[in-house]
């Protein structure tokens, strides 16, 4: 491949060297580049890869894109300046792969909260749709039937674009991915065509990398604002940075909502253990999911069908009929009729509606036991905030470790128990391992108790300084509470 075909779109600042010439892959970590590779350096959250341009060169690079020439030219390279070298790798990786994302359609969903719910049960709905679908995703991705494991929320361009020229080979005619805003600020989605963008929510999560709320709204937004005019925005206007997201997007403006009117909406009539009875768009129908916040994904999920123009009757058929994504609020009952609870939820918001929906069905005579850490290397403020609301909304809550990844994890438990209200204390307990914290979760639980075990839903492992250990709540919670199944 000519290294000149990559190069549309790209604004270039400064060019030294030629543009004709044959180039093998592209690459932006320093140990995997090879001989004739293009070497993007970025400057990240740890490193600036401005360090490794000398050394991929002597691996065999032969291009360079970066923010700043080195002072000294290899006359044999071509290096190419750009205002920001992440941007220019994702229109890059786009043309390298063929532009994969004009050849499907693909529907980008953001917030806080949701976005791996509607994404896989868009995925599931149109593949029963008859659709050969592809679904890009924190749990996990699929090219149709073909599952390919998942490292990030939102892949880098390289992989994300490979992923999506897979879906196009294997005949996919649409592609549902979460973007986080993680991805939109690294510009890991920059170059690619979405047909449909749709926002859940916004509450308090990543501060650490965005800094603040703002930035972190803006992320958000900046996914809409590069949406093309043929696409659609769809967003949840019960948030009240729902209009936001569509102040500057070119798409056309759609929104769903509980509370007021709006494109898409829909009324809960009944919220139970059973799944939720909706009047969605003037019909009714029953769901198997738990908890008013589902009402909200299944609406999104259903206007983006429409969106997308599918027909409703059957959407809402096969939609009545589909589970959720593994580790929301994925729920089991002993013979002792104790229920568990597995979620995802890891955030205060994530944490209060789950708690909330447990509320809002519980009889009222049972315990509620709540089981929750929060992550180390990510946003510090959000631990006292999540233990506060656990406490408020449960009889005992046992704090544990969630991934403790490089921090000290009874660092990580201090930093949450400063959130207890002293009229709290009382319920709480502190056990830094997580499997005795659910095991004690599990002896204290009585006939009808409901155990929540939050933070960790469909992973399969605990990080503990690099190395992932197996680890999963499900499997615990089973074994604890169904000893002789
Ligand atoms: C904070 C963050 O998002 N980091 C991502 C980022 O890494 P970074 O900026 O820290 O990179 P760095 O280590 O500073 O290195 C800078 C550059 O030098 C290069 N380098 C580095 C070392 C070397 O020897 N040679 C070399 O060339 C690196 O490849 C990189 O290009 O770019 C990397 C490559 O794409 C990502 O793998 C990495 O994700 C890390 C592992 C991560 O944990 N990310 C999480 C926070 C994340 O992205 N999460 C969101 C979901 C969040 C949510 O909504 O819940 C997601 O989309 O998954
Ligand atoms: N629409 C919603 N509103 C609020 N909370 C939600 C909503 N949907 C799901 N949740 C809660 O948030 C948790 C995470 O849900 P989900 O995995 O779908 O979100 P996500 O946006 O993909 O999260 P992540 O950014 O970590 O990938 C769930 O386990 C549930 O507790
Ligand atoms: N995508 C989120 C997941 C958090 C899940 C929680 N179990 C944790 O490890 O903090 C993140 O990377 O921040
Ligand atoms: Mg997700």
């Amino acid at each position: 491949m000519q290294l000149q075909d990559l190069l549309y779109g790209v604004t270039i600042k400064e060019l030294v060297g030629k543009t004709d010439r044959e180039i093998n892959a592209l690459n932006f970590d320093s140990r995997k580049v090879g001989k004739d590779d293009v070497f993007f350096a970025i400057s990240g959250t740890v490193t600036d890869g401005h360090q490794f341009i000398e050394q991929t060169i002597a691996q065999g690079a032969t291009v360079i894109i970066c923010e700043n020439l080195p002072e000294v030219h290899d006359f044999t390279i071509t290096y190419i300046k750009v205002d920001n070298t992440a941007a220019a790798l994702g229109i890059m990786a786009g043309h390298y792969f063929g532009n994969p994302s004009v050849d499907l359609k693909l529907i980008g969903i953001t917030g806080t909260n949701g976005k791996t719910t509607i994404a896989t049960l868009l995925f599931k709905l149109f593949k029963d749709l008859g659709y050969k679908t592809g679904l890009i995703s924190t749990v996990e991705n699929y090219i149709h039937d073909t599952v390919i494991a998942a490292t990030h929320t939102t892949p880098n361009p390289i992989a994300l674009n490979q992923l999506l020229k897979d879906m196009v080979d294997a005949g996919c005619d649409y592609c549902f991915m979460e973007v986080s805003s993680h991805a939109v600020s690294q510009h890991r989605i920059e170059g690619l065509t979405f047909s449909g963008g749709v926002f859940s929510n916004l509450t308090h999560d990543h501060l650490d990398f965005h800094k603040t709320f703002d930035s972190y709204l803006k992320a958000k937004k900046a996914f809409f604002d590069m949406l093309p005019k043929t696409a659609f925005a769809l967003t949840n206007i019960d948030d009240k940075n729902g209009n936001v997201m569509l102040q500057n997007t070119k798409a056309h403006k759609k929104t769903y909502a509980l509370k007021q009117l709006a494109d898409f909406k829909a009324k809960i009539i009944e919220n139970g253990f059973s799944g939720l009875h909706l009047d969605i768009d003037n019909e009714d129908v029953y769901f198997k999911l738990i908890g008013s916040f589902n009402a909200y994904n299944l609406l999104a999920v259903y206007g983006t069908a429409i969106l997308l123009e599918q027909d409703r009757l059957k959407v809402l058929t096969s939609l009545s009929r589909l589970t959720g994504a593994e580790g929301r609020f994925d729920y089991i009952v002993s013979e002792n009729k104790v229920i568990g609870i597995v979620d995802y939820a890891h955030t205060p918001d994530a944490v209060q509606n789950v708690l909330g929906t447990i509320a809002d069905i519980r009889k009222g005579t049972e315990q509620v036991i709540t089981v929750l850490g929060c992550g180390g290397d990510r946003d510090k403020t959000k631990r006292p905030i999540m233990a506060q609301v656990a406490c408020d909304w449960s009889d005992k809550v046992i704090l544990t470790s969630d991934n403790p990844r490089t921090e000290d994890p009874q660092t990580i438990i201090t930093d949450m128990e400063a959130g207890v209200s002293p009229t709290n204390k009382r319920k709480t307990l502190s056990i830094l391992d997580r499997r005795e914290a659910i095991k004690t979760a599990c002896h204290l639980a009585q006939h009808g108790d409901i155990i929540l075990i939050a933070g960790k839903g469909h992973e399969k492992y605990q990080e503990i300084n690099g190395v992932r250990n197996h680890f999963d709540d499900k499997e615990i919670l089973l074994e604890q509470l169904n000893p002789n199944s």
